[in-house]
């Protein structure tokens, strides 16, 4: 290239070679060199290029960004780096390109443009491949708290959540009712009916306790048949009318005709107590209304009122 730019047709065939499009505007932002990057990838023909605006390149969007952005910086820094632009090209497809220009004290205008179509299909891809890794992290994170089966939470959801409600019924000095609740024969069922069967009677009882409970109660699938439920601010009267109304409630799931039953085992907290000690006090009280002819309702001894 000759060192002394004219706003004449410039010759610079070295710069054919690169893999990018290079480009020299007059101060007019006339095209007065395009390099042969133009021809072999941009569909245009170099010859009509020259003396072309060079705003005849990009789209509408494109050129207001120019305008506005592009243009102040050159004159005020002289130099532009990397900003993605979209060019039309002799075909008048749009062509995501990486533009960085430089002005000299003439005006001219040194643009190297390098096509960012893959760039922009690989940032397509890291997006998309982050998205779903997020839904598939959020997917593996619910199936980590919950029971597959019925929806609940699952038992180390609620040994993780239990602590807090324990202990905002110790701060706002309220009680605590923590019910088991354990279908009866259940065994039978299964045996009887088979698994499947014995899965949708989970499932539905799941879902009443569920729809049952209030909002700040929890409610989780402990193993097997078993469940349990926390209920705050909830005293053992309260709690006998909610198990009683648990049992009415349970009847309205049938197998064959007959209607399921559970056994319930209550314990009552200030909030002073573990989780661990809780259950192991309802599992008593359970074991007490198993042994007393089960769909029954049992308190702990234990428990700082009994009903
Ligand atoms: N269908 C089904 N059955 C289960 C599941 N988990 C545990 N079980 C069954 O639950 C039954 C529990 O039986 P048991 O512990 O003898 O209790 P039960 O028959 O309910 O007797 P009581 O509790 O004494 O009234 C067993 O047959 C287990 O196989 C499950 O996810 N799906």
């Amino acid at each position: 290239m000759t060192n002394k730019i004219t706003n004449t047709k410039l010759e610079a065939p070295g710069l054919d070679a690169f893999q990018c499009g290079a480009l020299i505007t007059n101060k007019h932002r006339n095209i007065i060199y395009a390099n042969a990057y133009f021809s072999n990838e941009l569909n245009w023909q170099v010859e009509k290029l020259i003396g072309k605006s060079s705003d005849d390149l990009f789209t509408f969007s494109s050129k207001i960004f120019i305008e506005s952005y592009l243009m102040p910086l050159l004159l005020h820094e002289k130099k532009c780096d990397e900003i993605q632009l979209a060019l039309l090209d002799g075909k008048n497809n749009r062509i995501s390109i990486i533009v960085n220009a430089k002005m000299d004290d003439q005006g001219h205008i040194y643009w190297s443009l390098f096509n960012a179509t893959k760039r922009d299909k690989l940032y397509e891809e890291l997006i998309e491949t982050r998205n779903k890794l997020e839904a598939q992290a959020k997917i593996l994170q619910s199936m980590s708290v919950t029971d597959e089966l019925t929806g609940l939470m699952n038992r180390r959801e609620i040994n993780l959540r239990a602590p807090e409600l324990l202990n905002q019924a110790k701060r706002y000095v309220h009680t605590v009712a923590l019910l088991m609740i354990d279908i009866d024969h259940f065994k039978e069922v299964n045996d009887s009916y088979g698994h499947l069967e014995g899965d949708r009677v989970l499932k539905e009882l799941g879902l009443r306790l569920k729809t049952f409970g209030r909002q700040t109660d929890l409610i989780a699938r402990f193993g097997g048949e078993e469940f349990i439920m926390l209920l705050p601010d909830t005293d053992a009267s309260d709690a006998r009318l909610f198990a009683e109304r648990l049992h009415k409630l349970v009847s309205e799931i049938h197998v064959n005709c007959t209607p399921v039953t559970v056994s319930i085992g209550i314990t009552m907290s200030d909030g002073s107590h573990s989780l661990e000690d809780l259950t192991k006090q309802a599992d008593t009280a359970l074991y007490k209304a198993k042994s007393n002819g089960r769909n029954r309702t049992e308190f702990d001894q234990t428990s700082i009122y009994t009903g």
